[in-house]
């Protein structure tokens, strides 16, 4: 059974489809990135799992269990979501924002248990947050808040983490460090992400998301060669492999009039 199952899922809006026919499978403590230029359709493919969109037809199961079939808590058991539109305008603390990450697993209206803060104290480490514990929420500067949403996602204790462009605002160590944590995690991680060479680093598997729909799925040193990138992007590169892990890293250059992979390079 997959973690993560999208079955002929199909995304009307206003009349026009965003999404058309996509299926696609992520096994358990797979790492799936989601890449494809602006406006292809990552997000809308991910606000499916998390309930933020129905599909017009079609379905997105986890576990086995279809996502509309099931109670939101239940689905928040299951699904966490780092997502791109996250405001929090009250005046909540870092460590109250955390906290509600935890409310899923309660029983409604019961206090936080031992446990609960247990599990809040370690994602607000991992996420190297603790320091911001008692600062408001809305007073964190871009990637602090952003790293705040990503110790709640990890507060939630889910098995599949959905990740809509997690290291937005986020400075190059702490893009290590978030993605690290993400995949250290040993859960099911399904993450819209800009960044080719760290979608080559951290992806097991890539799914590419073109004009609306998922025009391939593979492993990262299949699918990022320069003739790929240059018909998904339209800008040309050169494709190296990585010296000590032996991924894909790509040099991307405007001037390249046709696009070059390492091998026709040399
Ligand atoms: N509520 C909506 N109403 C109208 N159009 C929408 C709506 N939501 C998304 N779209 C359109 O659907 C398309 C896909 O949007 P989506 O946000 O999924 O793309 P994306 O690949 O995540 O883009 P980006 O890389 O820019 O974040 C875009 O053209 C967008 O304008």
């Amino acid at each position: 059974m997959s973690a993560v199952e999208y079955d002929g899922v199909t995304v009307e809006i206003d009349g026009t489809s965003i999404i058309r026919d996509a299926s696609l499978m992520v096994d358990s403590g797979e790492f799936l990135g989601v890449i494809g230029p602006n406006g292809s359709g990552k997000s809308t493919l991910l606000r499916c799992v998390y309930r933020a969109l129905a599909p017009s037809s079609g379905g997105v199961r986890i576990d086995g269990h279809d996502v509309r079939a099931v109670s939101m808590r239940e689905n928040a058991r299951r699904v966490a979501a780092l997502t791109q539109s996250a405001s929090l305008d009250f005046d909540f603390t870092a460590a109250e924002v955390v906290a509600t990450g935890r409310l899923p697993h309660r029983e409604l209206g019961a206090a936080a248990r031992a446990r609960d803060r247990e599990v809040c104290a370690a994602a607000m480490a991992t996420a190297g947050v603790e320091m911001f514990a008692d600062r408001v929420f809305t007073t964190l500067s871009g990637g602090e808040a952003q790293r705040v949403l990503i110790a709640r996602a990890f507060a939630q204790e889910p098995n599949v983490l959905i990740l809509d462009e997690p290291t937005n605002h986020l400075d190059i160590r702490h893009q290590f460090d978030i993605l690290g944590a993400a995949r250290g995690r040993g859960v099911t991680v399904v993450a819209a992400l800009h960044d080719l060479n760290m979608a080559a680093q951290y992806c097991t598997t890539l799914a590419v998301v073109l004009d609306g729909t998922i025009a391939c799925i593979g492993p990262p040193d299949e699918l990022l060669t320069a003739a790929n990138i240059a018909e998904w992007y339209g800008v040309g590169a050169y494709v190296v492999t990585h010296p000590r892990t032996g991924v894909p890293q790509i040099i991307f250059d405007d001037q390249v009039p046709q696009a070059i992979s390492e091998e026709e390079h040399s």
